[in-house]
């Protein structure tokens, strides 16, 4: 029988089978960051249970964490005690943490593949939702509960269902100054945030394959906001240079084997998928959010939708983001005044999506009302910007080139958009109050974002290209 990718890692990771229920399955590795997994920590350690293996996990600080450059110093109490649980428990139990200035900190999400942590064939969990990022490797990547983690930490397995695998094409070209996060925001503006719910995706065909790692983990990363457990691709000879001599990846003399091992992940050929969708990329412009969800997005050059373009079950959750977001139906999304511009998060902090921003902001001022945070989602990602002068260009231009850490992301840290005022952001959720209390975020590009930052108000790329 032919098989898709889930089907072969499902299977590879079987250990006891439970016909329509729970089966238990092996999980290769987990990563820990500072908000979920104190908890964890603490019910193996009131069981006096041991981790079974702290050769499967590596931890890092990233979510509560400050981005100024004293940021050894944590002023805020409760992030303190997470940053020093962590650092404790990871001490304790003997697993590699990657602490400040290690040269490796960083979100987890970027840190995994950096490091060559993340290959094909695996399945990797973290207590983070956005561990679907993973999946750009061809790797069963997921986020768990705290009380999974504990599982995972205690006997590297978990209770899981098999899940159903959606297969998403993108046909069409990607025209320049079109990104893959346009395209991921425009599956989800046409699935909806349920559009995948009890399915993984598997993104194919030509446009992923043309995709380079860090777009592809682009597309992966948000595969959750519409509803998905999990979002992967093939691995390809892209997926395998990217790998090739990091520092966990395998090493070079089994190079060959290693290669024909994670070949045999690839899908078959007419593989049963129980769903499949196709997006039409032909002639789109690039997609920003109007609302309090990520599927409430549109073209640049469209208009905010009015109440009867929404459904019926939909109309309460209209009113409520319109409302909110001080947006009135049919006005244009285009030349909406911004007071807030953010480039970093595990959806769009990496070296790519710096260098895009850095080719629009080069000799260009950002606009004297417009706060623009630039944050590297890792350490790795900063020092390889200030190698290629980006910081420069980013500080000529005015912006605040900042430490590694999730940051505007989420207002879980220093980093908060004040209230009342409005942000353009590179991230991948858009709730309300996401980026502190009170405030407005409008999800799109790296690259929408550096043109809205010097432009002032919500501004199509295209016009910098
Ligand atoms: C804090 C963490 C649990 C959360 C998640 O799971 O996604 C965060 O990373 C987010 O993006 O909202
Ligand atoms: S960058 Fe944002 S989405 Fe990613 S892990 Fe941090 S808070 Fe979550």
């Amino acid at each position: 029988m032919q098989k898709n990718i889930v089907d072969k890692i499902w299977e590879k990771h079987l250990i006891n089978h439970s016909e329509g229920n729970f089966s238990i399955c092996g999980i290769d590795f987990s990563f820990l960051h500072e908000v979920t997994s104190a908890q964890a920590f603490q019910k193996l350690e009131d069981r006096g249970i041991a981790i079974m293996n702290p050769k499967q996990f590596i931890a890092t600080i990233d979510h509560s964490i400050p981005t100024r450059p004293n940021r050894n110093e944590i002023f805020d109490l409760a992030a303190k005690n997470q940053v020093e649980l962590l650092r404790h428990n990871a001490q304790k139990h003997d697993i590699p943490f990657f602490d400040f200035d290690s040269g490796h900190q960083g979100i987890v999400h970027a840190i995994g593949p950096e490091l060559g942590i993340t290959q094909p064939g695996m399945t990797i969990v973290c207590g983070d939702s956005h561990t679907a990022t993973h999946g750009a490797f061809g790797t069963l990547a997921f986020g768990i509960g705290t009380s999974e983690l504990a599982h995972v930490l205690a006997t590297g397995c978990l209770l899981l269902k098999k899940p159903k695998v959606m297969k998403v094409e993108f046909k069409g070209q990607k025209e320049e100054g079109i990104y893959a996060k346009d395209l991921i925001m425009k599956l989800i503006s046409t699935i909806g945030i349920g559009g995948a719910t009890g399915y993984v995706i598997e993104y194919t065909g030509q446009v992923i394959k043309n995709m380079s790692m860090e777009e592809r983990m682009t597309i992966c990363n948000m595969s959750i906001e519409c509803g998905a457990k999990a979002g992967l691709i093939n691995p390809d000879q892209t997926t395998y240079e990217y790998l090739k001599e990091r520092p966990f990846s395998p090493k070079i003399e089994q190079w060959e084997k290693i290669i024909s091992y994670w070949n045999s992940f690839v899908s078959d050929e007419n593989c049963f998928y129980d769903k499949e969708i196709i997006i039409d990329i032909f002639a789109m412009q690039p997609m920003v959010t109007w609302g309090t969800n990520p599927a409430q997005a549109i073209e640049i050059n469209s208009l905010i939708p009015t109440k009867i373009q929404v459904s019926p079950a939909e109309e309460i959750m209209y009113e409520n983001a319109i409302q909110y977001m001080q947006l009135n139906g049919g006005d244009k999304i285009e030349g909406t005044p911004i007071d807030w511009a953010f480039i970093g998060s595990c959806t769009n902090g990496r070296i790519e999506d710096l260098r895009i921003c850095a080719k629009i902001l080069k000799d260009r001022k950002v606009h004297p009302s417009v706060t623009l945070y630039i944050v590297p989602a890792s350490e790795g990602v900063l020092q390889q910007a200030k190698k290629e002068g980006l910081d420069f260009i980013f500080k000529n231009a005015g912006a605040d080139f900042r430490m590694p850490g999730c940051s505007l992301c989420l207002g879980m840290n220093d980093d908060k958009v004040p209230a009342g005022k409005r942000c353009i952001s590179s991230t991948n959720r858009n709730f309300v109050g996401r980026q502190g209390t009170g405030s407005y975020t409008h999800l799109a590009s790296p690259a929408t974002v550096a043109a809205s930052s010097i432009r002032g108000k919500i501004t199509s790329p295209l016009e910098f290209l």
